[in-house]
């Protein structure tokens, strides 16, 4: 396992979360430095939403602490967590259909640093917002559907929005739910490059099935099961160690190390 970065933008220490008699993260201590390029990966239900869910703050930990730049957020409301620095993109794309694309990510915007009552009817303040909003959006590649309504975008471009909107918040954490999920290989080409463009200030924590990307992306991988950490460390290793392998990961290339036959594997 990785040695902690000296001092980490978030540590999570012993964190646990049942769910009557299931553990679904069960003492989880993971560390990011700013700038960490951080994949999660394990088979379903192995607890990676779920852990998610806990640095968000919409699960609270029966056991465990969460700090962020050294402060502890473990009791935290998930509205306050996102104003001091975390920014999450869900499984599903969860932009409003009936909004434009710019309405959406300034929509975002706002609610990660709301302002006062009446504020927004100053025209100053809306036209910085949305400034911010275009500049996100031409950074993900949406420069061209602004003003077109979210509802009408391809499922890789509600993606992306999602991440602009994310980003548009100015997080210091990154936590990202699947972004390659129901994408095809274009659009995963896109997604990477959005994804290598995210500045150094921010930490990117990547829950993802599609372990090219994650190869691509990630510096270091956690691989959870049944809750636990099975192997965390830097990418190749994580990604090459034999029960990451065997119990998930890469099933041809597995089968084709494998023994010929049941005979040959019980003899
Ligand atoms: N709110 C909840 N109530 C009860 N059980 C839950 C709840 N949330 C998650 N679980 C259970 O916890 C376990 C971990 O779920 P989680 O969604 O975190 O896994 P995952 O690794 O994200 O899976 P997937 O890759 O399928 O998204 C599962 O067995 C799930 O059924």
């Amino acid at each position: 396992m990785g040695r902690p970065p000296a001092d980490p933008v978030l540590s999570l220490s012993g964190l646990t979360r049942r769910y009557g008699t299931l553990t679904a993260v069960d003492d989880v201590s993971l560390h990011l430095a700013t700038g960490a390029r951080h994949a999660v990966i394990g088979p379903n239900g192995a607890g990676k939403t779920t852990l998610l869910n806990l640095i968000a703050g919409t699960a609270r930990p029966d056991e465990g602490a969460i700090t962020l730049a050294g402060r502890d957020i473990t009791r935290r409301a998930p509205a306050r967590r996102s104003r001091l620095g975390i920014a999450r993109s869900f499984q599903q794309p969860s932009a409003i259909r009936e909004l434009t694309v710019l309405e959406n990510v300034m929509l975002a915007t706002w609610r990660h640093h709301p302002l006062r009552p009446g504020a927004w009817r100053r025209p100053k303040r809306l036209r910085q917002l949305a400034a911010t909003a275009s500049g996100q959006l031409e950074a993900v590649g949406l420069a061209d559907v602004v003003h077109q309504p979210a509802g009408a975008l391809s499922h890789g471009q509600r993606r992306l929005l999602d991440l602009a909107a994310a980003l548009a918040a100015r997080p210091s954490v990154l936590l990202l739910d699947e972004p390659a999920a129901g994408l095809t290989d274009r659009d995963v080409v896109r997604l990477l490059r959005v994804l290598d463009d995210i500045s150094d200030d921010v930490a990117v924590l990547l829950v993802e099935h599609h372990t090219d990307l994650v190869a691509e992306f990630a510096d270091t991988v956690t691989v959870l099961m049944a809750g636990r950490v099975l192997v965390s460390g830097p990418t190749r290793e994580a990604l090459s160690h034999p029960e990451v392998r065997d119990a998930y990961l890469d099933p041809v290339a597995t089968a084709a190390d494998a023994p010929a036959s049941d005979s040959d594997r019980k003899g």
